[in-house]
């Protein structure tokens, strides 16, 4: 099974097309008002209809009040929800978008639990826990924190980069991994080559 990749926190169309060509199977627009990411629904109108067909535009929300979310699905496409927060499953599943929920992984977190309690998602996205930051961090977490038998496909995230990700994808066999600090030159901005060396990284992992 080929790994998918997602490249998240895109700022420009140019740079999302290069991603796409480079080999990204979904590109995420950041709608988090502190992230150094964060979009206005103009730009990431402008992002989301640049994207060639067959790539998941994801909209990434932390603990966001619904009618935003609502304003932002009115005014750009998306294709996939990602919640990166404190979000219940009544709220996620409210949108009538399909979602990936995300989950800070800390020891004693019974991660199959949290599948079955969002059993409506699509995927489980593991990231690092990080006091006071909701994500998007570059911190990396102990991998052998996540079970085999996780009932949702596994999307890997945190402190991912191009000389890792090969590493990870054989060790922890997820059904696709996330990244954004990762591939940036500085907080927020992308480095295409890092894009470029990360998604072979992934691509090309030993099986
Ligand atoms: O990218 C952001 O700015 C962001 C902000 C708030 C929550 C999540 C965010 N990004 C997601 O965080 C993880 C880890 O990112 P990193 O590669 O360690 O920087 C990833 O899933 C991003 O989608």
């Amino acid at each position: 099974m080929s790994i998918r990749v997602k490249i998240c926190g895109l700022r420009d169309p140019e740079t999302a097309i290069q991603a796409a060509h480079f080999g990204a199977d979904a590109l995420g627009l950041v709608f988090y008002e502190p992230s150094p990411r964060h979009l206005s629904i103009e730009l990431a109108r402008s992002i989301a209809l640049a994207i060639p067909p067959f790539i998941t535009r994801v909209g990434l929300f932390v603990d966001a009040p619904s009618d935003y979310v609502q304003s932002v699905l009115k005014g750009v496409p998306l294709d996939l929800l990602q919640f990166h927060g404190n979000e219940t499953p009544e709220y996620c599943s409210s949108f009538n978008t399909p979602y990936i929920k995300a989950v800070r992984v800390r020891p004693g977190l019974d991660l199959v639990k949290y599948c079955q309690i969002y059993c409506q998602a699509r995927g489980l996205l593991c990231d690092a826990y990080v006091e006071g930051t909701p994500g998007g961090t570059g911190a990396g977490f102990d991998w052998s924190l996540i079970p085999d038998n996780l009932p949702l496909p596994l999307i890997l995230s945190g402190g991912l980069d191009p000389e890792n990700v090969a590493t990870a994808v054989s060790k922890v066999r997820p059904w696709a991994v996330d990244v954004s600090s990762g591939v940036e030159k500085s907080k927020g901005v992308k480095d295409l080559a890092k894009i470029e060396a990360f998604i072979a990284g992934a691509k090309n992992a030993p099986k």
